[in-house]
């Protein structure tokens, strides 16, 4: 197999509020990793407004060899949607709170070790879905944690211990919906706790919702969790974080490359897609994009 070609021009697409991390002195680091090898970097700053149209205005109006994401799975899906169906390769620096898709594909989570990618790296190829008309690129779903998705977001503090917070407040009144769900293998009809729709294997929480999936095998998997007792809560969260998914009576995993979602009774339903929550017009059609997505990632 030939070497990739040597990537000299670099866009770095930096969020700077991603993971309430300072990124005060970034962009002076990448500019001096980048000099030392001969690249060159420019930055684009996100505002958390009209991002992927200036993105994609931007791209259109200059020339890269990579774009690079800083920040954490919002950012990535964006920069992922703005370079997916071209040949540009998307590289990501962890700066999140979660950080999921990348932890799933193996990048150092140390930021400078994650820009040793920049020249030390491989090219992949993988799977991107569409959920209604939103782009994913990792995870999204319906239910429990799209709810707590849905608070987090709306809340003024970040981290993972805001999520636990709110998952516990919002777990104790919750009432699983009843979703019938037809993929082009079967249809599956009942309800559930959660939904999740997974290109990818685990959370940036490390819940690993779809153990040994793959990202570039043309299929994903709609993950349920079933409405559970009480008593059983524990034993499922420990399924969750030691790959066991499929171990309880309460889980089920549908294979798929296509499928449509339906809630009875319903028009719209709150859905979170790469940690963005939305509300998506019912039924919601998730379709897949094989291999539409070129990623740098570490060699070996
Ligand atoms: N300049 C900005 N000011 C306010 N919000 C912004 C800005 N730039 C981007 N955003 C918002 O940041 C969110 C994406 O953040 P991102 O997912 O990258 O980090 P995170 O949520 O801290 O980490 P993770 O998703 O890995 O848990 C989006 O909702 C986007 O609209």
């Amino acid at each position: 197999m030939s070497a990739p070609p040597i990537l000299y021009r670099l866009l770095f697409v930096l969020n700077p509020i991603s993971g309430d991390i300072d990124k005060s002195s970034l962009e002076d680091t990448i500019t001096a990793f980048c000099a030392e090898r001969g690249r060159t970097a420019a930055f684009f700053h996100t505002t958390g407004k009209d991002d992927l149209r200036r993105l994609q205005r931007h791209l259109r109006e200059h020339s890269y060899d990579a774009v690079f994401a800083a920040g954490g799975d919002g950012t990535v899906s964006l920069v992922a949607e703005a370079v997916s169906e071209t040949e540009l390769p998307l590289g990501i620096i962890p700066l999140g709170s979660g950080n999921g898709l990348s932890k799933d594909l193996g990048i150092p989570q140390d930021q400078q070790e994650a820009l040793r990618l920049i020249w030390d790296h491989q090219v992949r190829a993988i799977d991107t879905l569409r959920v209604g008309s939103t782009f994913c690129a990792h995870l999204a779903d319906l239910g429990f944690n799209a709810l707590v998705v849905e608070r987090f977001c709306s809340g003024d503090t970040r981290g993972p211990g805001a999520y636990v917070r709110i998952a516990m407040q919002e777990y104790l009144g919750y009432e699983p919906a009843v979703y019938r769900i037809i993929t082009d293998q079967e249809t599956y009809e009942g309800a559930a706790f959660m939904v999740t729709v997974a290109n990818a294997n685990t959370f940036g929480s490390n819940v690993v919702i779809n153990p040994d999936s793959r990202l570039d095998d043309g299929e994903f998997e709609i993950c349920l969790i079933e409405p559970f007792p009480g008593t059983a809560a524990l034993g499922i969260l420990y399924q969750l974080y030691t790959d066991a998914f499929d171990e309880s009576v309460y889980t089920r995993r549908l294979r798929c490359r296509q499928a449509t979602i339906e809630v009875p009774g319903q028009e719209r339903v709150l859905v979170q897609v790469d940690g963005e929550p939305e509300q998506a017009a019912l039924p919601l059609r998730i379709t897949m994009q094989p291999r539409s997505l070129r990623v740098l990632l570490p060699l070996g």
